[in-house]
């Protein structure tokens, strides 16, 4: 889907409304499958549990397919691509209807085809160079990645001091137990992390702890408030 707007930055304009919606929610499940298939049973279960997003990664072939379907049965899901490393992938990501890109790290070429095709993303930083790259770009909603290594919380208060403008979303090591913490950040938008589709529960098909996991996620959210 192509747009014949301007490219807007992250955070303003059009896009503003998806990364809202991520604020909103406050938690993005990544989620890895093989196939349509499994791409819907885990959609229903995210859905089942109160939290209609979904992260689909670029990790598996079948990736493109998962997002088409839930996208196509699922309208009312937030759905969109994750581990776009790629500018081919941003189009492909587009096209089977992304509506939000996440990439582990900043890659200025990824970053320009998300905003030529107007859809937003979400690069990972890890350093406040990284952040300055983003910032250059326009981006102020990033992701830092992996969260757990790079100092988790007291990292992202480290770094939200210089770049108050900051929004972050951070993902790699985000469980249960440490979301409160994340999510009462006031720089924290939403976290990631893949906990609740664990690979195991999507291969094994256990859809019904998939949703407990993910009502329990989306209670403690409920539960953390900015500051507390
Ligand atoms: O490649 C990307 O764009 C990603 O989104 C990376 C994932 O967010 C993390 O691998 C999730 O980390 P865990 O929650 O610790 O499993």
């Amino acid at each position: 889907m192509k747009s014949s707007a301007p490219a807007e930055p992250s955070g303003s304009g059009p896009e503003r409304g998806v990364l809202e919606r991520l604020g909103a929610a406050r938690v993005v499940p990544v989620v890895v499958v093989d196939d349509a298939e499994q791409g819907l049973g885990v959609a229903r279960a995210l859905d089942d549990g109160g939290l209609p997003v979904a992260e689909v990664t670029f990790r598996t072939s079948g990736a493109r397919a998962a997002i088409e379907a839930i996208t196509d049965r699922h309208p009312g899901m937030l759905v969109g691509a994750g581990t776009v490393v790629d500018p081919r992938q941003v189009e492909e990501a587009v096209t089977a209807g992304a509506a939000f890109l996440v990439s582990p790290g900043l890659s200025v070429p990824v970053v320009r085809a998300a905003q030529d095709a107007g859809v937003p993303i979400v690069p990972g930083v890890a350093t406040a160079s990284d952040i300055m790259a983003a910032l250059d770009l326009g981006i102020t909603t990033v992701k830092l990645f992996p969260a757990g290594v790079v100092g988790g919380p007291a990292a992202i208060k480290a770094l939200s001091a210089p770049f108050g403008q900051v929004r972050f979303v951070p993902t790699g090591g985000v469980s249960a137990a440490n979301l409160p913490e994340y999510l009462g950040l006031p720089s924290v938008l939403a976290v990631g992390g893949s906990w609740m589709v664990d690979k195991k529960l999507v291969a094994a098909g256990d859809l019904a702890a998939i949703t407990r996991r993910t009502a329990e996620a989306v209670a403690i959210a409920a539960g953390a408030r900015p500051g507390g």
